[in-house]
């Protein structure tokens, strides 16, 4: 669970969007409502059109009632008349509230609709995005906000495009009755709505622009609050006790917001209260100018009305009007985020010839890699060639490059340098998809998923998901078994038992067990090709036993590549490679290596004497 998150607005190194962006995503933004639902988007804009001529024709039927009214005070006026004109402004009310229902359901079901449309396209996107793109900071943040956003910015512009067209269509309408009561009526009022909307409006930018400015702080405010309300880091949270640290400076951000808010509320709250004065000056002259032709005779009540009745009428929808147009330049600065992240480019996993086959050898020639956005060669000019029926470890250093290279291996990256050979061909001219059908992994953060134990298990080849006839549960029980975790029978409800603690009834494994399904998993896909990147941290000695004989039997006719630190797993592989800085600085069977006498040697000589070691703290007490 996370703390509550402050609005943020696009990321501040991004330059402003051009006239031009703006106008492109004002258009496509209309057309994702469109395509979001045409039937509502019409229902929605067609309700509210007719909507904005009413208060005119409002205005209108109230003139000439009273205007009725005052007549029939002379006794010029029949009753009749009176009901006629009172059924016209009921019918009116009745029309306006008919309208004002269809709007807004067709207005919820098109926001709906939009956040379904918008939400597929986000998530239609991100399958396209390569690895590398989630492993950016600013990818996973453009992705981040673009999800945030969704619900409430596309529909924003909607009702704002369409209020704005509805309020010209009300200030044309009352402003063609108030015209009649003199040529400077309409200006007056006009001109008097104006700074209160202007002040409301520099204050929206500058507000908009505040929190814009407090981007990174409050992204760091958020992840201090989450670290406090995080399930996965409330122990290590309450053992080491730094609860207070962390509220302190997550108070610290909130004070710093708080000190900019009062300066921005002070200066806004003058510059209205200003705005409001010149505005009531303006709305008295206007009223001084029409009490004179009314003291002349020349307007009736009804008029008086109008003029009344109008200015409010003028000034809310001046102020729509020109609040409309910042709202919508607002909440396109939002869509710009959804709109950067739609158009990143994506990298096409089918791009390619089809790999056909199994895998029997990979060569890495002279191979490089640099992550984006760094300046340091990672892997640097790395060689060796692994053959069907072999198994190949990587030993090295933290940093070492060891996981990068199971992230090339498997085609989730491409080499910066060098090439990948399978089956003595370039890797590069296949499709990543179809060559990574012949792969199976365990990575060393895998997957926990909250679903079942067999959906747990059978993922790894999506394509048998939902069909739990006994064939396959047979396939899923015997990866299990394979896997040592055979613990899954036991579960209350079997394989439909669901996992981890996340959604009601989720029964919580431990970390070894986990990781143990993770290896079924592995052993579910009948691959050519098996990664094990640290597949035995979280087990007791007991079980990486057990997993290490089971591996050496899955392995025979395959390529398996082994990434540990525990050198009683990694002495088992036919070939050896020592990473030493992004190098092969060593390469061998255990024996050749130990016997070499080099960096392998000596880091497998202080593993095996931490062993032997005296107990901690044995000797010293
Ligand atoms: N997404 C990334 N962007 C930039 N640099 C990265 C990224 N992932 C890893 N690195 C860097 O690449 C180097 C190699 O990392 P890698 O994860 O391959 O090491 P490793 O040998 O698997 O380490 P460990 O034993 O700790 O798992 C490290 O210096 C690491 O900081």
């Amino acid at each position: 669970m996370n703390a509550p998150v402050r609005g943020t607005p696009p990321t501040s190194s991004d330059p402003p969007p051009t006239r031009r962006e703006q106008w492109r995503d004002l258009r496509a933004t209309v057309g994702l409502v469109w395509q979001a639902s045409p039937r509502h988007a019409l229902t929605f804009a067609g309700t509210s059109l007719l909507g904005s001529a009413l208060p005119a024709a409002n205005l209108l039927v109230g003139k000439y009632l009273l205007d009725a009214v005052a007549r029939a005070a002379q006794g010029n006026v029949t009753y009749g008349t009176l009901l006629g004109l009172l059924s016209a402004q009921v019918g009116l009310v009745i029309l306006g509230s008919l309208l004002s229902t269809v709007q807004s359901a067709a207005q919820q079901l098109l926001g709906d609709s939009l956040q379904h449309t918008v939400s597929r396209r986000i998530l239609d996107k991100a399958t396209t995005l390569s690895v590398e793109a989630f492993e950016n900071a600013d990818t996973y943040d453009r992705l981040q906000q673009a999800y945030r956003e969704v619900g409430s910015r596309p529909l924003g512009v909607a009702t704002q495009l369409v209020s704005l067209v509805g309020a010209v269509i009300t200030l044309g309408s009352v402003g063609a009755l108030m015209a009649q009561l003199g040529a400077w009526v309409l200006p007056l009022v006009v001109l008097a709505s104006l700074p209160g909307v202007i002040i409301s409006n520099r204050f929206g930018v500058e507000g908009y622009r505040m929190l814009r400015r407090q981007t990174h702080d409050a992204r760091v405010q958020n992840y201090l609050g989450s670290l406090l309300t995080s399930d996965t880091l409330v122990k290590e949270v309450r053992l080491f006790g730094f609860e207070p640290y962390l509220l302190r400076r997550w108070r610290e951000y909130y004070l710093g917001f708080r000190a900019q808010l009062e300066t921005l509320v002070r200066r806004r709250s003058a510059w209205n209260f200003g705005a409001s004065l010149v505005s009531a000056l303006l709305i008295g002259l206007a009223s001084a100018l029409i009490l004179r032709r009314a003291a002349a005779g020349q307007i009736s009540v009804g008029d008086f009305s109008v003029f009344v009745l109008g200015i409010a009428q003028v000034q809310a929808t001046v102020s729509g009007l020109l609040s409309g147009v910042s709202g919508i330049y607002q909440n396109l600065l939002y869509m710009r985020n959804l709109y950067a992240f739609l158009e990143l480019p994506g990298r096409d996993l089918d791009a390619g010839a089809t790999w056909e086959g199994r895998i029997d050898t990979i060569e890495f020639r002279d191979v490089s890699f640099r992550y984006p956005l760094t300046d340091r060669d990672v892997l640097r000019g790395v060689n060796f060639t692994v053959r069907r029926g072999e198994s190949l470890a990587l030993v090295g250093e933290n940093g070492a490059g060891k996981t990068t290279v199971v992230k090339l291996l498997t085609l989730l990256f491409q080499p910066t340098g060098g090439q990948i050979l399978l089956n003595g061909l370039d890797a590069a001219q296949f499709s990543p998809r179809s060559v990574q059908r012949e792969m199976s992994i365990i990575f060393q953060d895998f997957g926990q998923y909250q679903m079942t134990a067999r959906d747990n298990v059978a993922l790894a080849q999506s394509e048998r998901l939902g069909t739990d006839g006994p064939g396959n549960d047979e396939r899923v029980r015997r990866a299990l078994g394979s896997a040592g975790a055979e613990f899954v029978q036991t579960l209350p409800a079997g394989l439909d038992t669901p996992l981890g603690r996340l959604f009601q009834g989720g029964r919580q494994l431990s970390g070894g067990q986990w990781q143990r399904l993770a290896l079924a998993r592995l052993y579910f896909r009948q691959a050519s090709v098996l990664v094990f990147d640290e597949p035995t941290a979280a087990l007791d000695a007991q079980a990486e036993f057990e997993t290490i004989q089971a591996l050496r039997a899955e392995a025979a006719g395959r390529i398996t590549l082994i990434i540990s630190h525990r050198f009683s797993t990694v002495r088992l592989a036919d070939t050896i490679i020592m990473l030493e800085g992004g190098r092969v600085s060593e390469s061998g069977s255990h024996e050749t290596l130990l016997a070499r006498g080099g960096r392998y040697a000596e880091l497998y000589e202080l593993q095996a004497r931490g062993y032997a070691a005296t107990p901690v703290g044995g000797e010293g007490r």
